[in-house]
């Protein structure tokens, strides 16, 4: 639906974005993931045709934007990361207000309006003036007005910074919707990993400009090292199990907090035959193993050597 070609943007002193790559497949939710200052607003601001790119294309349906920007604006809906709102205005008039730039005719506009209001759950204060509203209804808000001109695709910049919990389980249960139930199209951007890898099916890591890994969540985090922490948990911890499993050709290195042993061994190996095969052996009463796959955020660590939220 969407392709991004080697997409650069410089300004005097700074290239903000360097030949990014990406694409969006129709139906899929997309994460942008990077720190402050990755590039990632100027990406999306290059997407909507709102800056031109010193170099490179976004294709839009296998057409170029570049030269058509009109296309994008009915196709795209764009919650940027600031408010954008008449906190002099209602709810209800904010959204018409918006609605009339996009020129939707009176009683079509009347229909949407109600319709986003549902899906943004502002309806029981449509009609209270947005400066009285908290930060998390604003942000809810602005979400509306993105969507009043049924977009087939939306791109949400950081839409929960700085918001409650609360909103923020909402904003993100809402985007869960919008995506399952109106097949929009999304590219999320976020510092957080847990929100991405909540929402998203692949995701884009941006850092200094660049795209500096991409793929699907399992893709991304097998970019760590090929090893899987496996927790066990017994009931009586037994010397004699410890150093069977110690024993075990593929177990990398064991550690023990007593009742629960944890054994670093290499992804490919299925272990967990052993395991039992061993605790039946030396009766020992397994409570639970769990398997650790490494996180986002070790990823973004490994890849960086800084944490995501520096
Ligand atoms: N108009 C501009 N002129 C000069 N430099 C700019 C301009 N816009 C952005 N930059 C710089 O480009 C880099 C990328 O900025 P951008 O806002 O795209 O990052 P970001 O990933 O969206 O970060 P944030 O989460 O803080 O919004 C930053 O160093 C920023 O200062």
């Amino acid at each position: 639906m969407l392709e991004v070609v080697e997409l650069s943007k410089h300004y005097k002193n700074k290239k903000a974005v360097k030949g990014v790559n990406l694409y969006l497949e129709k139906g899929e939710t997309v994460g942008l993931l990077g720190p402050n200052g990755a590039g990632k607003s100027t990406t999306i601001s290059l997407i909507s045709s709102l800056v031109n790119p010193t170099s490179g294309d976004v294709r839009l349906k296998n057409e170029s934007i570049l030269r058509n920007p009109e296309k994008i604006r009915n196709i795209l809906g764009v919650v940027p990361q600031d408010i954008a709102l008449y906190m002099d205005l209602t709810a209800k008039e904010n959204l018409e207000f918006f609605g009339r730039i996009h020129r939707i005719k009176k009683k079509e506009l009347q229909r949407r309006v109600d319709e986003v209001l549902d899906i943004i759950g502002l309806q029981d204060r449509k009609k209270d003036l947005v400066k009285t509203f908290s930060g998390g209804m604003k942000r809810r808000l602005n979400i509306g007005v993105a969507l009043l001109h049924e977009p087939e695709l939306i791109i949400m910049d950081e839409p929960t910074v700085g918001i409650d919990p609360q909103s923020r389980n909402y904003i993100l249960e809402t985007v869960k919707r919008l995506n399952v139930e109106k097949n929009i199209t999304v590219l999320y951007t976020s510092h957080y990993m847990e929100e991405v890898e909540y929402l998203c099916d692949r995701i884009y890591i941006m850092d200094h400009g660049e795209v500096i890994a991409a793929g699907t969540k399992e893709e991304i985090k097998s970019i760590l090292s090929a090893e899987q922490s496996i927790a066990i948990k017994v009931e009586i911890l037994k010397g004699e199990y410890l150093q069977l499993l110690q024993a075990l050709p593929n177990v990398k290195n064991i550690s023990v907090q007593d009742p629960a042993i944890t054994l670093i061994v290499p992804k490919k190996v299925n272990i967990l035959k052993d395991l039992f095969k061993l605790a039946e052996e030396t009766k020992t009463n397994i409570i639970s193993v769990h398997i650790e796959t490494p996180t986002l955020e070790d990823v973004f660590l490994h890849l960086t050597g800084r944490q995501l939220r520096d």
